[in-house]
């Protein structure tokens, strides 16, 4: 797989897991209740926020908590029925 294709491929397996519920983690990540799904979500959002931050600031595993990072930003996307393409619009829309 061409390395940039991994963002969707992830975003797409996300879809696949919300459309069809297994054991796995992200599965049942987000089959919680609703309140309790998005508030996980969003937990794990702001507890990888704050590791990338620690991690950028001591120089360490900043490739691991940015991986982190983009995962949950994909998996609150997912859970919140946003388009990966729009979010790559936005960012073509900027790009000068
Ligand atoms: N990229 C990821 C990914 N990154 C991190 N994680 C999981 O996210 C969880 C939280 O990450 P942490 O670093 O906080 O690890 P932790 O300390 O175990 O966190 P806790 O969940 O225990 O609080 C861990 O269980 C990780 O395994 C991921 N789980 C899945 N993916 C992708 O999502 C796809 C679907 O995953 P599953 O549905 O679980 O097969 C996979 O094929 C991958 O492509």
């Amino acid at each position: 797989m061409p390395k940039d294709d991994i963002i969707r491929e992830v975003y797409n397996t996300l879809v696949e897991r919300k459309e069809n519920p297994s054991d796995s983690y992200t599965s049942k990540l987000m089959q919680d209740s609703d309140k309790k799904a998005e508030d996980k979500i969003l937990e794990k959002l702001g507890e990888e926020a704050t590791e990338v931050i620690l991690a950028s600031k001591n120089s360490e595993d900043l490739v691991h908590e940015s991986a982190d990072l983009i995962f949950f930003i994909l998996v609150d996307l997912v859970y919140k029925g946003i388009p990966l393409d729009d979010v790559f619009d936005e960012l073509i829309s900027r790009h000068k």
